[in-house]
Parts: C-alpha cells; sequence; structure tokens
C-alpha cells in the first residue's frame, strides 16, 4: 500500500487521451499525483509522456478524458491561465530568453503570470516601474535559490549548460507555483549535478510545492521518487514505489523491447 505524506491530490487525469491523426499518444491515462510528493513519470522513447504534459499544461487539448488540478477542471484551458493557477513547468529542450540576462528570464517567467503580460512591461511605462522593482526582487530571490544569484547580470547564453537547466527551474519558481512540472530536468548533467539537483528537489517540496517529473536516469527517478508511473506506447503500463516499479517485468520488457533478448539484462535498463 501507499503510504502517502498527505492525503491531498492535486492533480488527477482521468481517462485522458490525445491524439496525433491516427497515433494515440496518450490513451486513457488515469493519473494522480499528491501533495507534498515527488511523482515521476518515466517510459521508453515516444511513449507519451511529453504529450501527457503538454495536455497538462495546455499545449494542447485533450481528445477526451479530464483534468483536474485541486478538484477543479483544467482541460481546455490556456498555458497561461494554467501557470496562472498554478503549474508551472520546465522544458525537455531548455527555452530560455538566451539574449536576456539570468535576472530577467526570471522577470519575465513572472510578467507571464500578471495581466499586463510581457510586452506591456517591456514598454516600462511610468506606472509600472514600482510593479518592475517588485518582480526584480522576487526574481533575485528565486536566482539564490537556485543557487544562481551571482550569474544574474550575465546573459542566459553564456552561463554553462547546468546553470541553464536551474535557471529555467528558477523561472518557473517565480511564478509561485502550488505544482512544479519538470520535463527531464537532469537531461545533459553531470553526475554531480544530478546529485545537486535531486537534492535540491528534495529541500523544495519541504516548501508545501509538489512536483511531476519526467526523467530518464534512472539514478535520479530512484533517488527522488514518492510514486512513479510507468508509460509505453501511451498508456500507463505500472505504477507504485520506485522499487516496486523497478522489478516489474512489464516495465523491463517496455524499456528491453518486446524482442527476446536476454532476460536477465533488466536491471540494465536506465
Ligand atoms: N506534435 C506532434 N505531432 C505528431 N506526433 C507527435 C507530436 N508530438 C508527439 N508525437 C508522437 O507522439 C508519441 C509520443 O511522443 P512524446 O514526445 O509524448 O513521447 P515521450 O515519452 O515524451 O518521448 P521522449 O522520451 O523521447 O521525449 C510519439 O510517437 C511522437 O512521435
Amino acid at each position: 500500500m501507499r503510504n502517502h505524506k498527505n492525503a491531498g491530490i492535486v492533480l488527477e487525469s482521468r481517462n485522458l487521451t490525445k491524439r496525433f491523426g491516427g497515433l494515440v499518444a496518450v490513451g486513457n491515462m488515469d493519473l494522480k499525483v499528491h501533495r507534498g510528493e515527488i511523482s515521476s513519470l518515466i517510459g521508453p522513447n515516444g511513449a507519451g509522456k511529453t504529450t501527457f504534459f503538454n495536455v497538462v499544461t495546455g499545449i494542447y487539448r485533450p481528445d477526451a478524458g479530464d483534468i483536474r488540478f485541486n478538484g477543479a477542471p483544467i482541460d481546455g484551458k490556456k498555458p497561461h491561465q494554467i501557470v496562472e493557477l498554478g503549474i508551472a513547468r520546465t522544458f525537455q529542450n531548455i527555452r530560455l530568453f538566451p539574449n536576456m540576462t539570468c535576472l530577467e528570464n526570471v522577470m519575465a517567467g513572472q510578467h507571464c503570470r500578471g495581466a499586463a503580460g510581457v510586452w506591456a512591461s517591456i514598454a516600462r511605462t511610468a506606472g509600472q516601474r514600482t510593479e518592475e522593482k517588485r518582480i526584480a526582487a522576487i526574481a533575485a530571490q528565486r536566482l539564490e535559490q537556485v543557487g544562481l544569484g551571482r550569474l544574474k547580470d550575465e546573459l542566459a547564453k553564456n552561463i554553462p549548460y547546468g546553470n541553464q537547466r536551474m535557471l529555467e527551474i528558477g523561472r518557473a519558481l517565480a511564478t509561485n507555483p502550488r505544482l512544479l512540472v519538470l520535463d527531464e530536468p537532469s537531461s545533459g548533467l553531470n553526475d554531480r549535478e544530478s546529485e545537486d539537483l535531486i537534492v535540491f528537489l528534495k529541500n523544495l517540496i519541504k516548501e508545501d510545492l509538489t512536483i511531476l517529473i519526467i526523467e530518464h536516469d534512472m539514478n535520479v527517478v530512484m533517488g527522488i521518487s514518492d510514486w512513479v508511473t510507468v508509460m509505453d506506447e501511451g498508456r500507463k503500463i505500472a505504477e507504485g514505489t520506485p522499487e516496486t516499479v523497478y522489478n516489474d517485468q512489464k516495465v523491463i520488457e517496455a524499456y528491453l523491447g518486446r524482442d527476446d533478448e536476454d532476460e536477465d539484462s533488466g536491471t540494465e535498463r536506465a
């Protein structure tokens, strides 16, 4: 049985389906994310994980099924509305503004949340200057939190890759989310950076935050997750504690492919 840290369900999808033409990228996905936990979504390439995230964060409308955030339906809402409701995300391929400073990148995250929008803020009308200062102060705090305070005036394109990943997380945090959705945050990080990321994320959930993460690195998955859901070919094929899932035959087969390879090599999947 699952031993929940907290009984509340932050995010729930029921029968969620997204098709691309004849391809069922996500099919009848039921998923529950519990408050204050780190839930991982794993599965082989093309399993439908990012598509699931894209539906949750409003990039795609689902073809069927529904999604609830804190009990209220969110399917069909626009990405900025979903941010306003308290879901922030990062992307598999880093999406920063390369020619803006680190501080400006994090500030942009908050502007996306505000009613005025980023373009109005860039225009810097008199009435917005105070707001601008407030936003800069919050952004500076978030930069410190992700360990990049000293780089605030550097252009995003000039900082190391691992720092860019943390900058994206800082930008997401600046929207003050209740649920942080991270698409392969350890991708491209070295072992040391991945370990630091695990510690960082574990500390984050102590702040009453919930995390849903797509992750390929099994060391990260095992080290971080309270609960793991496994997708393959658009479907949920398993869920449970990291240990349960890691030893699940269906999961081992999904990672190895469905040919009759050496069965002992199941422990090598990652
Ligand atoms: N915009 C799109 N148009 C058509 N097909 C798409 C689109 N996005 C994803 N797909 C297809 O949907 C399926 C699921 O893709 P998705 O990117 O969600 O998988 P994934 O589990 O995130 O994979 P990976 O781990 O490689 O990122 C794949 O077959 C993919 O080719």
